[in-house]
Parts: structure tokens; C-alpha cells; sequence
């Protein structure tokens, strides 16, 4: 139903916005079709639904919907009476009550939409002369008009001569056909006898008609004005005009699709080009706009076509969206109108005046006050700012002088720095030769009386003990190189590594991350001190303990203040300049402050100091691809176009050197018994685990990274050695720092089943699930409890996509999936004890992590742009449950993929999605790689398995 604006009408206010009524139909089979033995694929299975027979594919099945509803569909055995009572009728009787309505027919040549509309067209006709019948006290002029459009020229099907007519745009009245003839017929036989003779005399002429006739769009257009015979009580008489039109499309079916050459190739663009306007109108209109009205009805042809049926659906359900604001046409007089517009204005003047009147004043005044208040605030911050600047400027030069004094006794030569970041200044002050010592973990020891000291200097290197700062990142340069991931792991708490910028290591480097070491002391110890309150990258559960002169052993009160980040930054601020007046680069916590007690105790007791590059480990696997990923998408590099995947050249060289610089080399700078590195990170990856598996045992539900319990079910030689590990960590919590690396080492030894430590690389996994049979069951369990682990930490949807597409119940996929989970729970265990890692410098919480999740929405929605044509991502709409004419629909989508872990199909279908806008190609073993930790750099050839000690080493 549509609305046309003449010279001489005017829209009444009074309307009401409607949809378009859409409905479908399907077409029976051809006597043809039914020889073939053709069958239908689409079946209606009830008044509004139909939907589509066969099975789909996965990816098929993310991307179309399998059932459409409309306002009404129609079966293959409905007579066209039928349809038109139920599907036209209404609307096209609209047109005698003075409004606009067009009733149309798109669909596939053959589909049967001439044999609807003609039906249609009929029976309405006959209504509308049957209601001027029936209502004498009006007096009726009907205007008939038909027309052709072929090859984008219309002819008059009622001149004789078949004159082509032009088309014009005229400003006023839109676009009108030049030379419309217009009969003023005494009844619809009339006029169908007219057309008649006019089609006969154009068929001799030209005989071509018939065939051209399936390729043009035929339009029979009837105008109906009615006025009262009487005038009306106020001595006017109103006269309505309305149009309805009657439209039957050409074929929809793309040119291409025709096979047609030549002439016919140009018809086919002609009429492609109508459609596609009409198509983009549609769609256009369906995104909110109003508009004309175009019903459409359409049969559906059978299994060859069921991409074009497809298409028509996709049509109509635009179609569907459209709201239409229908109104009565009432013809009225020139005075009339300027009488009516004359106290139309005088209104809005009126209440024009009213309101600048009542509210400009009060108004102005709000605002202004508002923004002295404003202007208030502002000042106050930037004068504390300037204090805070001035205080980190003393600080600065208070520092530099007494470590210069320092260093010049000790002809050690020191650096100092301030972090960059505004938002928290932080001296880092450092003995140069401290990094050069290879180390051993243990950031502080217990001397029993109460206060902390460092443990020997031999043993205990600034390194490890200096924590890390929010702002870590902004002192290195940014590497995609993932610490977490790398095969030399003793590196990553190693003094001397640092990256460059390449991501690759360097011993000699001198960036600042060299002189910085990072703890996290602990989400045991945290947690008692932690304030909700505060926000997730406050500094607050970083506490420095630079314990590169552990010489002196000196008090600081307010360090571990975890209040108010403001509170904090000024007293971690103050305190640096107290202490930096005699030993600027120790910072001890101290006794005095019962935080600082517990904390103590903590760490004492069960060492449970944690490495945040440990931490970080786990987070860099989850989030490695989609930063890769969004980092393409941002750099917009690499990116295929939509539907030129197969050119695709896959990930970036620079993804594939991250991926071999992950590789493992794990027997000579992992595990050797004899090398410190080794002893400092395994002390280390001991630590962790100790506090891990204190954590989980409070918890009960988490299993510790790194070595953990198998599932309860499956009784395996792992079970023992972890046992013999866990043991092993309840009785060293008396050992010195030396004492704990090696003994470190010895704990490993067992899960080495006797080997050489060297060995471990290649100790085969144990088939942990049992039988075989076992495996499909174990796997489809495991996979379940990962989504909803992926749920539960905010993992990155590709990540999720990648993993699930590729780890598909193949028994080499057991190490994957143990990986994954143990990682996961691992993840979900920090976060729920509101502890922070640190990826890459940046601080993880599960607000952080919320929020890259967020943002990769956002990304994907706009991948959606890029991958998808729009027809492609309507179709997506449709199916995701998306009304097309609401809002930020891309976004929409985005938030609904990955959203529902119980339900596997939608799983499937999520990962899917996102696989077609991440550029997901090749589900082979390549990319297993990424989630295999850098397991194939020692896979044995032809062998499945893989080491349980790699894995460990990688969650580390
Ligand atoms: N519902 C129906 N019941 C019986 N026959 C039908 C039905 N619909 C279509 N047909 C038959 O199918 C054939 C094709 O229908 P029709 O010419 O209406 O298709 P069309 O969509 O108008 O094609 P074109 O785009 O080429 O004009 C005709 O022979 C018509 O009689």
C-alpha cells in the first residue's frame, strides 16, 4: 500500500503507519517437473511460515535461514480466489476509500506471477465496481492506464499505435509517464476489451510481443475519484482520488542466470535494473523510510532454483519491514488549502512564541551554571596535576642524585627512569650489573623476625623482585612476540632477555623492560587487600619491591596502600621520595602496616609469589589470534576481499614468524638440570603452581595450570606423578631459594617417567581418555565444558571460532583440547579470585578482557561490511532473528554470536559466522599450530603424540 501526493491533494494528518502485507506462494509443479520427478524443496507448514525442506550444511545453515514467515503463505494447491480474499483483497479495495495501494507479483520467470496477478487484478476489479454499485450517494470516475516497461521504455497497452512513451521526472509529481493515456471506461469490460484489441493490433505488428512480454514489467494502473453527490452538513463536499496499481514483474532471476547473449543480454540488464531498483527501494524502505506500499505474492519454483527462491524470500521479508503511513486522499479547494495552511502557520507560531518565552532563559541560566561548575572541576585537577608533576620532578632529581652517589661508590652504573604514563609516575631505578646476573626466583625471604629482607643477593636478582607496573607497555616496544608462548622459558623471568623490536630476544638489549622485572604477588595475599572499589588497571595489587641493594633494609609505610588509586599513586609517589633520600632503589614493604603482615605471611609461608609473565601466559593464547587478527583488521592489511578467499594468501609473514619463534626448543634451555635459568624458572613455574593449587584447593573446582589433575575419570600414570608433585610442594616450604629450584626440578622428574629431562620433549602423552571409544563421548564433554569456559573468561570469538572449527573430535586432539581446558580453567580461576594478569605489558582483568571481546564485536560487525554482500548479511539478519529495519543490525548480530553455550547449533552456527569474517580458509593442521602451543617443532614424524611436560612448560 503506497501514498501518492497530487497538485490538488492533501494528505489528511490522521493515518496510521502499517506494514506491507506480504505473502507467498508457492507454485505446483509443472506437468514437466512432475515427469522429472521433481520435488518441492520448500513446503508451507501453516498460514505464515514456510520453510525449507532439505538438510543444510553448517555454513549453509549459519547464512540462510531454514523457515521465513510472512503475513500470509500460500500453499501449491490454493486457488487464486483464495489468494487474493486472504492476500489482496483489502488493499486493493483501499484505493475506493481515496487511498494509494499497489498490489505486485515478483518472483522468478515461471514462478506464476502473471497468473496471480491476473487472478488478483480480476477479482479486485470486479470488487471496485461492485462497491460503485452499491454506493449511489457517491458519484465514481474511474481512469484506466496500462502500460509495459521493456528494455527501461514504456509503451501505452491501450494506444493502438504502441506508441513508446518517455519517462519524466517531474519535480512535483515525481516521476509520470509523458503520454499516459487515460480512458475513462464506462465498466472493467470495457476497459478489457480495450486492451484486448489493443494487444491484437501489436501482436500483428509485432510479433515478438509474447516473448518480450515475460521479460517487462505490466502495469495496469486504475485512478478512482469519488465525491458525494450532496454537500456535506458545512456545505462542502469532499472528494477522495486514489490509485491503485496492479504490477506484474518480470522475472527476477539474474542475467547471468539466463544464459542470454546479445539482445536478450541487454533485456536481461534492462530488466535487472528495474528489479534492482526496486530491490534497493525496497530494502531502503525496510530500513524505516516511508514509502510506497508493493504487495507482492510469488510462487516458488522447486530445487533448481533455490538460490532465486531464496532471493524472492529475502525480497519479501525486506518488503515485510517497510512501515507505510497510509492516508486518506482528500481533494480539496485552493482556498480551502490556504486557509487551512493559513492556521496551520498562525499555530506554530503561536507555539513558537510560548516556548522561547517559557524556557530560553531558565535554560541559558542551567547551562551556564552547569559549566562554571565544569570550568571549577577543571581547574582543580590541572593545579593538581601540576603538583603531582612537581612532586615526580623533585622526586626525579632527589633520586638522581643520591643513586649517582650510590653508584659512584659502588662504580656500579645505575639507570633511572620515570615511566612516561601521566596517569601513575613511577621511578624505576636499577643497578645495571644486577640484570647481568642470570637469577633465581625468590623475591623475598622470610629472616623470622618479622621484617622482609631480601634473600642473597647470590641468589635473588633485582629482576624478580622489581614489580611491574600498569605501564609496562608504554616502556616496551610493542612486540607481537608472546612471552607466555615461548619455547625458552626461562627466559621469560631471565634478567637479561629483553625483546626488540622484532619480538625476537636480545640478551644485550638495554630496554627499559630489561631493568624491570615483574611479581604479582600473589591473588591469595592480594585478595585480602584488594578493594573492589577501585578499578581494574588501578595499580593497586602491584607492589615494587626493588631489591636490587639488598643491603639495606628499609621501612616504607603506605606502599601497599590498596585504596583509592589517587591515594596510591601520591603515597607510592611520597614514599619514593622518603626512601630515595638514602637508598633510592630499595623499597622494602614494612612490618609496621598489617597488610604488609599478611603479606608477608603469605609469602613466607607458602612462597606464593607469582611471575605476571607467568600469569600473562595464559591469557596470550586466548587473545594472540584475535590481536593478530584485529591488528590486521585495524591495519586493514591482508584483508580478502569478500568472496576472494581462495586467493587469500592466509595470515601475514609477520603471524607466521610469530608462529616459528613460539617453536620449541625445550631440551637444552628448559629443562637442563645443570643451567640456572632452568633452576630460576622452574623454581618458579613451582611457585606458581604451589599457589595455584592453593587457590583451587579453597576453590575445589579449578584445576592449577601447568601440571594439574586429570579428570577424575581417568586413571593414568599423570595421576600419579601429579600426586607426587603436589606432594613434593606441601614439603619445601622451608627450602632456601637453591634448594627450591633444584628441588623444583626433582618434582618434575617423575612425570619424566625415568627419562633424561632432556627426554621430556618427546615423551608421549598418555591416552588419558581411555578407549578409544571413550574418546568421542570424552571429547564432546570436554568441548562443551571449554565453550562454556571460553563463556566464562571472555575469550576472543575467533579464537573460540579457530579452535572449535579445527579440533573436531580427532583423537590427536585430546593434548589440544587438555591444553585449552587446563589454560581456561586456569584463566577462570585468576579471575574469579579478581586477580590481574599481565599480557604484553597490559594489565588483564575481566573487565579488560570484556572489553576486548567488545571491541572484537565491533570489529567483526564491521568485517560483516567487507565479507559479506548485503543480500549475504540479510539473509543473516533473517536468520539471527534481526529486523531489518532496525538499528546498527551488524552490531546486533555481533552480539549475538558465541552467546549461547548450551546450545550447539547455535555453537556451530557462531563459529561459522565468524569463520566467513575472519577469513577462516583452511581448517588443516597448520593452524592447529596456534592452539599447539608450539608442539610440531618436536613432534615426531608420524607420531600423534605429544609431551605432557611441554604442555606444562606452556602453560608457564
Ligand atoms: N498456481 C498455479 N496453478 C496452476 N498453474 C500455474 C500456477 N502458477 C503458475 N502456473 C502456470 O505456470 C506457468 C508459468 O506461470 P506464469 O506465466 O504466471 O509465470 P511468470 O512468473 O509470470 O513468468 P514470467 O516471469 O516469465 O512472466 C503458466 O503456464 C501458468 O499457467
Amino acid at each position: 500500500m503506497g501514498m501518492d501526493g497530487g497538485d490538488e491533494q492533501m494528505q489528511e494528518p490522521a493515518s496510521c503507519e502499517e506494514r506491507i502485507f506480504v505473502s507467498v506462494r508457492l507454485r505446483p509443479l509443472s506437468e514437466k517437473e512432475i515427469v522429472r520427478h521433481d520435488v518441492s524443496d520448500w513446503e508451507c507448514i501453516n498460514d505464515n511460515t514456510i520453510i525449507y525442506q532439505n538438510s543444510l550444511s553448517v555454513s549453509e545453515r549459519s547464512m540462510y535461514p531454514t523457515a521465513y514467515t510472512f503475513d500470509r503463505v500460500f500453499s501449491s494447491d490454493c486457488q487464486n480466489q483464495q489468494v487474493y480474499e486472504a492476500g489482496a483483497k483489502e488493499v486493493a479495495l483501499s484505493v475506493v476509500s481515496g487511498i494509494n495501494s499497489s498490489v505486485f507479483a515478483y518472483g522468478q520467470t515461471s514462478s506464476g506471477k502473471t497468473y496471480t496477478m491476473t487472478g488478483i487484478t480480476e477479482y479486485a476489479m470486479t470488487d471496485i465496481y461492485d462497491y460503485v454499485q452499491r454506493h449511489k450517494e457517491r458519484e465514481f470516475i474511474l481512469k484506466f492506464s496500462a502500460m509495459e516497461i521493456y528494455n527501461e521504455s514504456v509503451r501505452d497497452l491501450l494506444s493502438a499505435d504502441s506508441t513508446p512513451l518517455r519517462l519524466l521526472d517531474d519535480p512535483e509529481r515525481g516521476t509520470v509517464v509523458e503520454k499516459l493515456t487515460e480512458e475513462t471506461l464506462r465498466d472493467w469490460n470495457h476497459f478489457k476489451e480495450l486492451l484486448s484489441v489493443c494487444e491484437a493490433q501489436r501482436q500483428i505488428g509485432e510479433t515478438s510481443l509474447n516473448e518480450t512480454s515475460s521479460r517487462s514489467h505490466q502495469i495496469l494502473r486504475v485512478t478512482i475519484e469519488s465525491s458525494a453527490r450532496e454537500f456535506l452538513g458545512n456545505g462542502k463536499s469532499s472528494t477522495l482520488a486514489a490509485t491503485v496499481n496492479f504490477v506484474d514483474l518480470a522475472g527476477s532471476e539474474r542475467a547471468s542466470q539466463t544464459l542470454s547473449a546479445g539482445a536478450r543480454l541487454k533485456e536481461g540488464c534492462h530488466i535487472n535494473r528495474s528489479l534492482l531498483t526496486l530491490g534497493t527501494v525496497i530494502r531502503k524502505l525496510s530500513r524505516g523510510r516511508n514509502g510506497h506500499i508493493p504487495f507482492r505474492d510469488s510462487k516458488l519454483t522447486p530445487r533448481t532454483h533455490v538460490e532465486q527462491s531464496r532471493n524472492t524470500l529475502l525480497f519479501a521479508s525486506c518488503a515485510k519491514e517497510v512501515t507505510t503511513n497510509a492516508q486518506v486522499n482528500v481533494v480539496v479547494s485552493d482556498k480551502t488549502l490556504v486557509k487551512q495552511l493559513q492556521r496551520e502557520l498562525a499555530r506554530l507560531e503561536n507555539e513558537l512564541r510560548n516556548a522561547q518565552t517559557a524556557s530560553v532563559s531558565s535554560d541559558f541560566a542551567a547551562l551556564l551554571r552547569q559549566k562554571d561548575l565544569e570550568i571549577e572541576k577543571l581547574k582543580e585537577e590541572v593545579s593538581t596535576l601540576i603538583q603531582q608533576r612537581e612532586l615526580v620532578k623533585s622526586e626525579v632529581e632527589v633520586l638522581r642524585q643520591s643513586v649517582k652517589d650510590e653508584s659512584l661508590g659502588d662504580k656500579k652504573p645505575l639507570k633511572i627512569w620515570a615511566a612516561p604514563n601521566p596517569q601513575y609516575p613511577e621511578l624505576r631505578v636499577q643497578n645495571s650489573w644486577d640484570f647481568e646476573r642470570s637469577s633465581i626466583v625468590t623475591p623475598v625471604m622470610d629472616v623470622g623476625d618479622g621484617s622482609f629482607t631480601p634473600s642473597d643477593r647470590q641468589s635473588c636478582s633485582s629482576e624478580e623482585s622489581f614489580l611491574q607496573l600498569p605501564d609496562f607497555k608504554l616502556n616496551v616496544p610493542h612486540s607481537s612476540f608472546s612471552p607466555q608462548l615461548s619455547p625458552k622459558i626461562p627466559n621469560l623471568f631471565e634478567s637479561n632477555m629483553c625483546e626488540d623490536k622484532n619480538g625476537e630476544l636480545d640478551e644485550n638489549s638495554e630496554a627499559p623492560c630489561k631493568e624491570v622485572r615483574c611479581i604479582d604477588s600473589g591473588r591469595s595475599s592480594m585478595d585480602r587487600y584488594s578493594d573492589s572499589n577501585v578499578s581494574d588497571s588501578s595499580p593497586k595489587k602491584y607492589q615494587n619491591y626493588n631489591m636490587s641493594s639488598p643491603r639495606e633494609n628499609t621501612d616504607i609505610s603506605g606502599l601497599m596502600d590498596i585504596g583509592n588509586e589517587d591515594r596510591l599513586k601520591r603515597e607510592s609517589m611520597s614514599l619514593h621520595l622518603k626512601n630515595s633520600s638514602n637508598h633510592p632503589d630499595i623499597v622494602f614493604p614494612s612490618p609496621e602496616k598489617p597488610y604488609l603482615w599478611h603479606l608477608k605471611e603469605e609469602i613466607s609461608s607458602r612462597r606464593s609469589f607469582k611471575l605476571t609473565r607467568s600469569i600473562s601466559c595464559k591469557a596470550s593464547l586466548m587473545t594472540d589470534l584475535t590481536s593478530e587478527w584485529i591488528e590486521r583488521l585495524e591495519k586493514d592489511e591482508s584483508t580478502p576481499p569478500m568472496g576472494n578467499e581462495k586467493d587469500f594468501p592466509g595470515r601475514p609473514d609477520s603471524f607466521r614468524n610469530k608462529l616459528s619463534a613460539l617453536k620449541y626448543d625445550l631440551p637444552n634451555e628448559g629443562l637442563s638440570r645443570n643451567g640456572s635459568q632452568s633452576s630460576s624458572t622452574t623454581a618458579t613455574e613451582y611457585e606458581l603452581n604451589a599457589l595455584i593449587e592453593k587457590n583451587e584447593s579453597q576453590s575445589s573446582s579449578m584445576s592449577a595450570p601447568g601440571i594439574e589433575h586429570m579428570p577424575p575419570d581417568v586413571p593414568t600414570p599423570e595421576d600419579q606423578n601429579n600426586t607426587i608433585f603436589s606432594t613434593s610442594m606441601r614439603g619445601t616450604e622451608e627450602m632456601s631459594t637453591k634448594q627450591l629450584a633444584d628441588h623444583a626440578v626433582q618434582v618434575t622428574e617423575p612425570i619424566l617417567y625415568g627419562k633424561d629431562v632432556k627426554d621430556v620433549g618427546l615423551d608421549p602423552i598418555p591416552d588419558n581418555y581411555g578407549s578409544p571409544s571413550a574418546w568421542p563421548l570424552e571429547f564432546k564433554r570436554r568441548q562443551r565444558e571449554i565453550i562454556e569456559l571460553w563463556h566464562a573468561c571472555n575469550v576472543s570469538l575467533v579464537h573460540r571460532t579457530y579452535f572449535f572449527l579445527l579440533f573436531k573430535g580427532d583423537p590427536k586432539d585430546y593434548i589440544y583440547m587438555e591444553v585449552e581446558h587446563r589454560r581456561l580453567s586456569f584463566l577462570r580461576s585468576v579471575s574469579s579470585h579478581d586477580n590481574q594478569m599481565v599480557e604484553n605489558g597490559q594489565v588483564l582483568t575481566p573487565a579488560s578482557s570484556a572489553k576486548a571481546l567488545r571491541h572484537e564485536r565491533h570489529m567483526l560487525s564491521e568485517q560483516m561490511r567487507k565479507r559479506l554482500s548485503i543480500q549475504e548479511r540479510e539473509n543473516l539478519f533473517l536468520k539471527w532473528g534481526i529486523r531489518l529495519n532496525t538499528k546498527h543490525r551488524k552490531l546486533q548480530l555481533a552480539y549475538c554470536l558465541w552467546t549461547n553455550c548450551k546450545d550447539m547449533d547455535h555453537i556451530a552456527e557462531s563459529a561459522a559466522v565468524v569463520a566467513k569474517l575472519a577469513g577462516y580458509v583452511d581448517p588443516e593442521k597448520t593452524f592447529k599450530e596456534m592452539f599447539g602451543l608450539n608442539f610440531t617443532s618436536v613432534q615426531q614424524p608420524n607420531k600423534s603424540n605429544y609431551t605432557l611436560k611441554r604442555i606444562v612448560l606452556s602453560f608457564l
